[in-house]
């Protein structure tokens, strides 16, 4: 189990996120929802060890890991694909996927296996086909977003957290990444969510956790979910005004 337990981040005035409270277990697709400035990045970059709090606990499994750094994270089984694309736009696709695999096993991938690695891995979701031996920088940005996600995958991570990672992708491959999201769950890893579509809420959530203004609201089961429910415990003032 992952809790967090009055985790608070505040930038300078701005507070980011507000003595939040949630528990999350593996096995499940849990949805962190809430509008623009809700505290959902500031809340993954605590869970990647990107930013540290300036209160409260990361316990994981009964162990406390608040504060620790993003690699500290990730030796626990933490992978995080970000919105924006990150790949090294020189490097081929192989050396993207692989980035980072082996300082974290501290050990030395052969040059074959490496290949057969990371085409293993994208062959695990993507649909579009990525070249291996091209540079990043050179594919178009769903295939490198699909890269990205096979770097957080190879590391066969307990922990996946996707925030708004497939806004980039085309249909195909983000039904792709979907499926593979309920695999990895049925799997035993906790999946945590972001996104802003109701519909892909209501489809894969196996429980929703909703922010506003940095405090978490509630945190519903699945057979709770109802999206105008949704819609105004993210936003009470705008419940009931027709666009
Ligand atoms: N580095 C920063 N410096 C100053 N303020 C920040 C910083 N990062 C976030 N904030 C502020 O903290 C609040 C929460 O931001 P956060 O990015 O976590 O929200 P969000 O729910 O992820 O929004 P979005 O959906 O737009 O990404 C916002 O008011 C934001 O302006």
């Amino acid at each position: 189990m992952l809790e967090i337990k009055g985790l608070s981040k505040r930038y300078g005035e701005t507070v980011a996120l507000d003595r939040a409270d949630i528990s999350l277990d593996f096995g499940e697709i849990h949805t962190i929802l809430g509008e623009n400035g809700s505290g959902k990045s500031t809340l993954v970059k605590l869970l990647s060890g990107i930013v540290s709090p300036d209160a409260g606990e990361i316990m994981l499994s009964g162990e406390d890991i608040t504060g620790r750094n993003p690699a500290a994270f990730q030796e626990k089984g933490f992978a995080t694909v970000f919105q924006e694309v990150l790949v090294a736009p020189d490097r081929n696709v192989i050396d993207n996927i692989l980035l980072g695999y082996d300082d974290l096993w501290r050990r030395r991938t052969a040059r074959r296996d490496r290949a057969t690695l990371a085409a293993q891995t994208l062959k695990e979701f993507a649909v579009t086909e990525a070249p291996l031996e091209e540079p990043a920088g050179r594919l178009p940005l769903a295939a490198q977003q699909l890269v990205v996600i096979a770097r957080a995958l190879v590391r066969k991570p307990q922990i996946l957290i996707l925030d708004e990672a497939t806004a980039a992708l085309d249909f195909a491959d983000r039904e792709a990444v979907f499926d593979l999201m309920r695999r990895l769950a049925a799997d035993g890893c906790l999946i945590i969510f972001i996104t802003h579509r109701m519909d892909e809420v209501m489809s894969l959530s196996n429980k929703v956790t909703v922010l506003r203004s940095g405090r978490v609201v509630t945190t519903l089961r699945r057979e709770e979910l109802e999206p105008e429910k949704l819609l105004a415990l993210m936003a009470p003032e705008m419940a009931g005004v027709e666009e």
